[in-house]
């Protein structure tokens, strides 16, 4: 077989987990790259010839974490909240305003340089695409800011203006400048929406109304929902054709069964047709705010396709740890390797809409590929809390880790 120029095949690799509709796993396989993308994956005895040969050294590969959720445009530290909150306090959606008075107060350089740090954090654990929010401004000048940094350092950005009302301001005063002044400023920054519709935060009138104004203005939409307790917010989820609903701790069975209702068009084998409202579950965040963990076996079970991300943020899930979400993921809500693995990769890809881009190793997507110090994804659960990530390609190209 001929190869274009600049090919590299990954060679000695013992096992490839692809994440793909099949769920693969090849043994002693390679990967040929060309340019950005995969060109061809298969076992090494059949390997074609390439321009530059890396030899793997044993290790597994699967494909780059996609992380769907995190909150990174944030300053200032809120450890001794949690502390509080291991005292037996209960986490409330109050704690926000301590990030943006910190964050409102860093300067543009600060804040970007916080901001490019966690994405590196979150590059050198494996995660090769990355979404983040606003939502820590809370109002027209800081959430515009806020999306304009996040857009020089994420592939994708979500407008949360709808995160708190801001002290001292009416709701519905606050949530009429969301729909107004603050998305017609941060338009040009973000490829999505969200609100956190839950006690202290946004009602369902309120989270209705910034879900159409964001609609109309042509953006995706996602929804925090569910995480403290009932509510509305996966219901309002499905009903606007939101890409996820996120947290979804607290699910009844009509919750359920809209999410499973919203997949009934999409083709599982073949990962074809319309795609619905993914589940997020946020494991981390369960564990760091001592939550019921999100019901993500029964999800899968009852036909959703489901997430995982990290919800890296100050307040709820101080980390970007997906191997740590995997790793519970498996350990405690009851998921296979495989489907952990895929709910942290092509899970996130379909909950940000790039599915046919990133999310599986499968040739002509991109090449995100992460190799682990270990022979088998298995490792993952298995040495739960170890970093075993080694080097991670990003596009084609070596991004993070050593060869
Ligand atoms: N739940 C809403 N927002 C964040 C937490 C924000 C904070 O407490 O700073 C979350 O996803 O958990
Ligand atoms: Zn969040």
């Amino acid at each position: 077989m001929s190869t274009a120029p600049n090919s590299t095949l990954i060679t000695n690799i013992a096992e490839v987990f692809t994440a793909d509709a099949t769920q693969s796993v090849i043994r002693d396989a390679a990967i040929l790259v060309e340019g950005e993308n995969i060109a061809w994956i298969g076992p090494l005895a059949d390997a074609p010839e390439a321009d530059i040969v890396i030899d793997a050294g044993h290790r597994a590969a699967l494909p780059g974490w996609v992380d769907s959720h995190t909150h990174l445009v944030f300053a200032g530290d809120r450890s001794q909240e949690f502390v509080a909150r291991m005292a037996g306090q209960d986490y409330a959606a109050g704690g926000i305003a301590v990030t943006t008075a910190a964050t409102t107060a860093a300067s543009d350089y600060d804040l970007t340089r916080l901001v490019m740090g966690r994405a590196a954090e979150a590059l050198a654990g494996g995660t090769t695409y990355l979404e983040t929010k606003t939502g820590y401004g809370l109002s027209v000048e800081e959430e515009a800011r806020h999306a304009r940094i996040a857009s020089t350092v994420a592939d994708q950005v979500t407008f949360l203006g709808a995160h708190l009302v801001p002290a001292g301001m009416d709701a519905q005063e606050y949530t009429d400048m969301v729909c107004g002044e603050m998305l017609e400023r941060v338009a040009p920054y973000v490829q999505f929406a969200d609100v956190f519709c839950e006690r202290g935060a946004f009602n369902e009138a309120q989270s209705r109304q910034v879900l159409e104004a964001c609609a109309k203005a042509g953006l995706g939409l996602r929804v925090h929902g569910n995480q403290l307790g009932p509510g509305p917010g996966t219901l309002l989820a499905v009903e606007f054709g939101a890409k996820s609903v996120d947290h979804v701790n607290y699910l009844d069975d009509a919750d359920v069964t809209a999410l499973a209702g919203s997949w009934k068009g999409w083709d599982a084998a073949t990962r074809t047709g319309t795609a619905g409202t993914v589940a997020t579950c946020l494991p981390a965040c369960d564990l760091s705010t001592r939550q019921p963990l999100a019901p993500g076996r029964e999800l899968i079970d009852a036909g959703v396709q489901i997430a995982l991300a990290s919800n890296c943020n100050p307040g709820t899930s101080y980390t970007s740890s997906m191997a740590f979400c995997v790793a519970t993921a498996v350990l405690q809500m009851r998921l296979s390797i495989e489907e952990a693995i895929t709910a942290a990769t092509y899970g996130g890809a379909l909950a940000l809409g790039v599915q046919d881009r990133v999310g599986s190793l499968e040739v002509g997507k991109r090449a995100d590929i992460q190799l682990l110090n270990a022979p088998s994804v298995a490792h993952l659960a298995y040495r739960p809390g170890m970093n075993l990530t080694g080097p991670v390609f990003r596009a084609g190209v070596l991004a993070a880790g050593k060869l």
